[in-house]
């Protein structure tokens, strides 16, 4: 197996999109999921971690060492889109800053093993103008932005460390026609797009040659509008 790319979050919508995509493209996947990953494919090992948990972040970080030699690759993938309140906030920050900070320090050596090599953040264009209704998520995602910026310039010029910032992609599970409506009015390219903007943006990065500490934005024009 060639030195695969890790992907966080992958059981289901978006990240299960994107680890066959890239097992379809040809990459060796490494799938870390709370819950395992529905989908098989030859060129997908799947890990089982709550990368809430720092016990569970420690022995996954002792099975990809003892398992490889590099890593082609990272993406923070993994994510709560969680209400306000205290204990949301907790697991937030586990996960949208402690487990990219702990992952990608722990796993730096396996990076740089590597003649290309890539960390991708999966932030949200909200990190970069707030959310009155998701405070303590666009604060978290605008702490992965961040690092993304602190780990670039780390790892330069061996590894290349950028984010990407979508709009809506998915409609939350459940959610009314109401809801979906308002969603779709915030932008002016009025469709869900589904895990497409993103797969794509992410293969522009796997083969970047010149794009480090890069943001890309996939969020339909929502910048264009005022927000309602
Ligand atoms: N959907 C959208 O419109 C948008 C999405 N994004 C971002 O894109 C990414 C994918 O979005 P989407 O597919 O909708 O996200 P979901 O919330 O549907 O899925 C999140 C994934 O993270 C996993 N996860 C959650 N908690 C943990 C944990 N403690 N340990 C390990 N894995 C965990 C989930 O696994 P499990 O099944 O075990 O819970 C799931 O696979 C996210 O980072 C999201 O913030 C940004 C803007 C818009
Ligand atoms: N982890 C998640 N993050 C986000 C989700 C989601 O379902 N899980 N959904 C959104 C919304 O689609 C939003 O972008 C539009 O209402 C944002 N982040």
């Amino acid at each position: 197996m060639s030195a695969p790319v890790l992907i966080s979050g992958t059981s289901r919508r978006v990240g299960r999109a994107l680890a066959l995509h890239l097992a379809e493209s040809g990459f060796s996947v490494l799938a870390v999921n709370r819950r395992s990953l529905a989908a098989s494919h030859p060129c997908i090992e799947q890990v089982e971690a709550d990368l809430c948990r720092h016990d569970e972040r420690e022995a996954l970080i002792g099975f990809i060492r003892s398992r490889y030699q590099g890593l082609r690759g990272i993406i923070h993938n993994a994510s709560a889109w969680l209400d306000d309140d205290l204990a949301s906030l907790e697991q937030m920050y586990r996960l949208h800053i402690e487990a990219p900070f702990y992952l990608n320090l722990e796993l730096g050596e396996l990076l740089l093993n590597e003649p290309r090599a890539d960390i991708i953040h999966i932030c949200d264009e909200s990190a970069s103008r707030g959310s009155k209704n998701h405070i303590a998520y666009a604060a978290t995602k605008a702490a992965l932005l961040n690092m993304s910026l602190s780990f670039a310039e780390r790892y330069a010029p061996s590894v290349r460390v950028n984010a990407i910032s979508p709009g809506l992609l998915l409609f939350k599970e459940g959610s009314d026609a109401a809801y979906q409506q308002q969603a779709l009015a915030k932008a002016a390219l009025r469709f869900e797009p589904g895990a497409a903007p993103l797969l794509e943006a992410v293969d522009y990065l796997l083969q970047a040659s010149y794009s480090t500490g890069s943001n890309i934005v996939v969020n339909g024009g929502r910048h264009l509008k005022q927000s309602i």
